[in-house]
């Protein structure tokens, strides 16, 4: 296998008696999209100061291509740019001026340095603002100025920090078509992100982390394969005379019908978790949560039972695996919560 380009081993960190990073392990291949996800307070950004080495782990070392970091730090430093959650620029400055600096820092000047303002100015589409002081722009704008700054001395692994917080749709359109257009151009990526949707559509491979340790970390299709599937069926009395709402209350004896094929399915057993929806009469559904290679034995086997008590589905439903889900699962709670 080969050597990854960056890679985390056993990374720990404390804040006087908090242990913000209990244990973080993973790795980014050349030219990978890698999702670092986590709720508030996790341990994302300390993760990602020490390796970008701005920050030293107590223990636990980062790895550039298999050798330790620190032993390279003009490597480290030339290799990686990091795009922090803070906006690192300067709001006096233009867009132009604010790029023209931070090259100058890295050694770049004259033509070169002209040409990547221009290349840069593209990437992120602020070529029409690009005389304007940044402190002008909109909060989106300062976000794609603070990525071309990151970018500018054309680093091989991006670390990028929530990008899309806070911006406005245009923006958030700009920066996410930036973000492909590296990748497009193998430049590897840190995505850290709030937005689920985002991570989906960049990363191949995602990290959860909670409580500074990683929960899961593979290849997202993979993992979302692990998520149950859930149907939601659609489902009514066969009978008219014991429709729903018709009648004295014949809807609760549909209800007590459906609870009851939900306690007869033992989900330790059968591996497939059955609810009803609560409000019954007004909203007769069934979620059932299975596994996707068994779910089609499942709904047969479940629709037999439903036939027995006189039920009919109308309709099924399937909610698609998505990390939302995905996270729910591990941590227990939404990340949006
Ligand atoms: N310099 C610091 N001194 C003390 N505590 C800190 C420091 N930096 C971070 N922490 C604490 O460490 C924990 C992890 O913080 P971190 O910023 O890494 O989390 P995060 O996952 O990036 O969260 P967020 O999404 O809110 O940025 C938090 O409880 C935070 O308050």
């Amino acid at each position: 296998m080969s050597t990854p380009f960056l890679e985390a081993r056993g990374l720990k960190k404390t804040f006087g008696s908090h242990q913000a990073v209990k244990n973080v392990s993973f790795s980014i291949m050349h030219g990978e999209a890698f999702g670092l996800l986590g709720p508030n307070g996790a341990g994302k950004s300390t993760t990602i100061r020490m390796l970008a080495g701005l920050m030293a782990p107590d223990a636990g070392e980062v790895l550039l291509e298999g050798e330790p970091a620190w032993k390279h730090p003009e490597k480290w430093k030339r290799q990686l740019g990091l795009a922090p959650q803070q906006l690192a620029l300067y709001p006096e400055l233009s867009a132009i001026e604010n790029i023209r600096f931070f090259g100058g820092l890295y050694g770049l000047k004259g033509a070169a340095l002209s040409q990547r303002t221009d290349e840069l100015l593209e990437l992120v589409g602020l070529e029409d603002a690009a005389h304007r002081i940044a402190a002008n722009y909109s909060g989106g704008m300062q976000r794609r100025l603070n990525l071309a700054i990151t970018l500018v001395h054309k680093p091989r692994l991006v670390i990028l920090d929530e990008p899309t917080v806070g911006v406005d749709p245009q923006s958030r359109a700009h920066l996410l078509e930036s973000v492909r257009q590296l990748a497009r151009d193998g430049t590897s990526i840190i995505y850290v992100s709030h937005y689920m949707e985002e991570v989906e559509a960049l990363c191949r491979r995602v990290a959860i982390i909670d409580h500074g340790v990683v929960l899961e970390c593979g290849v997202l299709d993979q993992l979302l394969g692990s998520v149950p599937t859930q149907l939601v069926l659609h489902v009514r009395p066969a009978n008219s005379v014991d429709s729903v709402g018709a009648g004295h209350d014949p809807s609760s004896s549909f209800s007590a019908r459906l609870q009851h094929i939900a306690q007869r399915v033992d989900p330790e057993a059968t591996g497939v978790k059955v609810s009803v929806g609560e409000n019954v009469e007004s909203l007769p559904t069934v979620l059932i949560e299975t596994s996707f290679t068994e779910w089609p034995d499942r709904l047969h086997q479940l629709s037999q039972a439903f036939h027995a008590e006189s039920i009919v589905i109308d309709r099924v439903e399937s909610r698609q695996q998505n990390l939302e889900r995905l996270f729910l699962q591990l941590t227990g709670r939404a990340l949006r919560a």
